[in-house]
């Protein structure tokens, strides 16, 4: 007999479930009181993911509280520019700081050190699995080299990227030769992460946004690519998410060519649009506006029941569009649980 797999794996695996399994971005944050009381041990961000233990007890707290289908390690997608030799630090209500990099130098990015410095995550995984509920997923993830570029070119989050895409234009080998840097140390480290327990892995391309074909081809497709083909080629096969966010008419080709197991949608994809173009099988997670959960009452219902509806009958993971916002009352994601546990 073949033992019942766990609901979000099934999915993966291309089953349909009613409902689906569900889990949100940055279900451990700040929205969560018992999230700000263990935050305020560690001296600064940086250390709290650095720390296995209290990285551990916050990836287990959402799943105590609402019982999500996934638990998503606690870690940050800008662990990798410190693998790479680089200065990271988190500034409170700016958002993180790098010092600025010029991709010309990228032979200066000091490789081979990721299993030394975020094995400390590796921790956290292990810490994590054996206190999960048999049904719960548990999620690995990186970010992915395009979008941490971006951090490590502007010195931290920018407004349109600007002096990364012109960087990407003027000097393709300099840049290119970074985000290969990047690609690699972020195979090692989802290898690690899969060989610690991880059973999905999910690529976060948060800024795949505004980009023209050509380079979405170089800096997206490519290296996703390149981190799908050497993650499999060590005879890692667990599902790979990957979250392009805002590629809009480009999320076709990225599902066909990178290698993926399924896509992660954002808020401004129109699903009516997406089924028409992606392949049948191919797993959804989607993709409720972070606002419309914010704003709770009789409109996050009706939202909800629009995107089980939209993508009844297809392998779909619920969640959102972008990660959950620190002024969300616990009782909007309690509602959210049960509208969409009401269609079992
Ligand atoms: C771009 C990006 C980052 N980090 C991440 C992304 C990609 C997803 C996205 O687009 O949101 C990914 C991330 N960051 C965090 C997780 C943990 C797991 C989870 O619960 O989803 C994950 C998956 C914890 C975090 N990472 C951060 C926090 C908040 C910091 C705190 O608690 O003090 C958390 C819970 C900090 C962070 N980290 C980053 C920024 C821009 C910030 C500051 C933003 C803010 O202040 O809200 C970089």
């Amino acid at each position: 007999m073949l033992t019942p797999q766990k609901p979000l794996l099934a999915v993966l695996a291309g089953e349909t479930r009613t409902p689906p399994p569900v889990w949100l971005m940055r279900q451990a944050g700040r929205y969560l009181a018992e999230y700000r009381q263990v935050r305020s041990k560690a001296a600064n961000f940086i250390e709290f993911c650095f720390t296995p233990e209290l990285a551990a007890e916050v990836t287990l707290q959402p799943i105590r509280r609402f019982g999500f289908d996934a638990a998503i390690m606690f870690a940050d997608i800008l662990l990798i520019p410190i693998a790479l030799g680089r200065k990271v630090w988190f500034v409170t209500g700016e958002g993180p700081k790098l010092e600025p990099f010029n991709p010309a130098d990228f032979e200066g990015l000091t490789e081979g050190r990721v299993a030394e410095v975020l094995a400390p995550i590796g921790e956290t995984l292990r810490l994590v699995k054996p206190q999960l509920p048999d049904n719960t997923t548990l999620i690995g993830f990186a970010g992915s080299p395009w979008t941490v570029a971006t951090y490590m070119v502007e010195g931290g989050g920018s407004k349109d990227r600007y002096a990364t895409r012109v960087a990407a234009w003027s000097d393709p080998v300099a840049f290119d030769g970074m985000l290969d840097r990047i690609a690699d140390a972020t195979a090692e480290y989802l290898i690690m992460q899969a060989n610690a327990g991880a059973e999905v892995l999910k690529l976060f391309d948060s800024w795949a946004e505004g980009l023209p074909e050509p380079l979405f081809e170089r800096v997206i497709i490519r290296p996703t690519r390149r981190i799908v083909d050497r993650v499999r080629a060590a005879g890692i096969d667990v599902p790979i998410i990957g979250f392009p966010r805002g590629a809009g008419t480009l999320y076709p080709r990225y599902a066909r060519e990178t290698g993926v197991t399924a896509l992660a949608l954002d808020t401004a994809v129109q699903p009516e649009w997406a089924r028409s173009v992606l392949p049948d099988n191919l797993p959804v997670q989607g993709h409720l506006d972070p606002s419309v959960l914010r704003a709770g009452g009789a409109v996050l219902d009706s939202e909800v029941d629009r995107l089980l509806e939209a993508w009844s009958g297809r392998p779909h993971i619920f969640n959102l569009g972008h990660g959950i916002t620190p002024d969300v009352p616990v009782a909007h994601v309690e509602q959210l649980l049960a509208r969409i546990r009401r269609s079992a």
